[in-house]
């Protein structure tokens, strides 16, 4: 386990291993999770992301002290008054997708980038936060929901803790410097982060306003897809995966509140200190974060489009093998090489459904009308792809087949085996592009036959 330095703040590499890390000499018990007495007179604590008895290969755990075994605390993270339905509530957030809550439609759906207000309203993280769809129930533990946030305030004086799923962020704009109970994570554009269920955070802009993407997922984890036959290496390497090490501060805080969303509503506790003062801790249950530019993509080298699947960064499983709950797959730069091949995505319906961002340039399958910062919508077997432009000036391409470099450019995909239910505020948002659908309506025929003498009421049969 190497440790990286970035910009003053220190990680831990590896993804799913067991790390400690201690802010304090001496702070974590050596040989035991639960002694009579920490070191330092320090609480333990445990934190579970799986059920106890999960096979081993799925048994997440970290610990921040204490009382029991693993995280090892000033104050046990239970001394708090009593938990409110958070006023005023917060009406855009859905922890459920059914009937009375979200819309069913197959149409496919584009939005521009969200303004991000410089000052006004002030709207921090939790408040910027909004679903667009999803699918599922967090009481159920089966499910997902896409949020995208564009937030222009630090978070003051209140941690974010996310009792329904693991949340996996995708800033767009503007930096994220997270503070967990684990530590610290400096997040810019280009890099993720996934804050497991559980964790208490807080959310600071470093860099002004803020604007990004959210997956969350409901009863289950990210892992590393399978590489097949691709072999042991490629793709996102464990190693490029940071976890941030122990930071505490020790400060009296009257007043300070946990804001709980636990069913995809808010409540919000009191307590007089910070949550942030896990002074150690260890376990394989960590927040981490990922630079996307360290993904090693592979790709066709001959002829034909990949599918994209083999640009899958991280996948949320399922129990059935092969089909995601929800996978977070990129279109990196690359060079591309595929001969007498149409490059771009092809035009296709799929059984999944997929989401997509942009974090930065043009994505390759929408010449117009796909920004940076905005956001596209494919249910399950709804009709997409290329749009007109892209497709006409491809198919004219003098060098078509030459290689040819995909730069400056990043886009996303969530991709779920659920079918997502849309908020009724996303449909009506001003941000919507009603007139999507007319990229392709362009697309003209280029059918050229010679069909016998056939006439257009006379179809041509062989
Ligand atoms: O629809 C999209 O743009 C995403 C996508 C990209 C690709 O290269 C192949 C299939 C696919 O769904
Ligand atoms: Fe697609």
């Amino acid at each position: 386990m190497a440790a990286q330095k970035d910009e003053g703040l220190q990680y831990m590499s590896g993804l799913g291993n067991s790390m400690w890390s201690e802010a304090v000499a001496g702070s974590l018990p050596r040989g035991h999770n639960s002694p009579l007495h920490c070191p330092l007179g320090l609480y333990a604590e445990q934190l579970s992301g799986t059920p106890f008895t999960a096979p081993r290969a799925r048994n997440l755990r970290t610990s921040t002290e204490t009382i029991c075994r693993w995280l090892y605390r000033i104050k046990p993270s239970v001394t708090h008054e009593p938990f409110h339905p958070r006023r005023p509530s917060h009406p855009r957030l859905i922890g459920e997708f059914d009937r009375t809550t979200t819309v069913a439609t197959p149409t496919q759906l584009r939005w521009r980038p969200a303004d991000v207000p410089p000052h006004h309203p002030p709207l921090d993280f939790i408040d910027a936060l909004y679903t667009v769809c999803g699918a599922g129930s967090s009481f159920l533990r089966h499910g997902y929901a896409i949020h995208m946030y564009a937030a222009n305030k630090s978070m003051d004086g209140c941690a974010f803790c996310n009792a329904d799923g693991d949340f996996l962020i995708v800033p767009q704009q503007g930096k994220l410097l997270i503070t967990t109970e684990c530590g610290k994570l400096l997040v810019p554009p280009g890099e993720i982060v996934v804050i497991p269920q559980g964790f208490r955070f807080a959310v600071d802009l470093p860099d002004g306003p803020s604007r990004g993407y959210v997956s969350e997922i409901f009863g289950t984890h990210f892992q590393l897809p399978d590489l097949g036959p691709i072999g042991a290496n490629g793709l996102a390497s464990a190693r490029d995966f940071l976890s941030p090490t122990a930071w505490f501060e020790q400060v009296h805080r009257p007043g300070y509140t946990i804001v709980q969303k636990y069913g995809g509503e808010l409540f919000t506790a009191t307590q007089d200190f910070s949550p942030f003062n896990v002074v150690a801790w260890h376990g394989n249950y960590v927040p981490y974060k990922y630079d996307l530019s360290k993904f090693c993509p592979f790709n066709t080298v001959l002829f034909d489009h990949a599918d994209p699947s083999v640009n899958t960064v991280l996948t949320a499983p399922t129990d059935k093998p092969g089909v995601a709950l929800l996978d977070f797959v990129i279109f990196p730069p690359r060079w591309l090489v595929a001969e007498n091949t149409f490059r771009p995505p092809y035009y296709h319906r799929n059984c999944m459904s997929e989401f997509m961002g942009l974090i930065y340039g043009i994505y390759e399958a929408k010449a117009d009308g796909f920004l940076p910062g905005g956001a596209s919508l494919h249910s399950c077997m709804t009709p997409h792809g290329p749009d007109t432009k892209t497709y006409e000036a491809t198919i004219s391409r003098p060098d078509a087949n030459e290689p040819s470099r995909l730069s400056g450019t990043l886009a996303f995909m969530f991709e779920s085996a659920l079918i997502p239910r849309v908020c009724q505020w996303a449909l009506d948002s001003p941000s919507r592009d009603l007139d999507y659908y007319q990229c392709w309506i362009g697309l003209k025929s280029h059918f050229s036959h010679d069909n016998g003498g056939a006439t257009s009421e006379e179809p041509c049969r062989k």
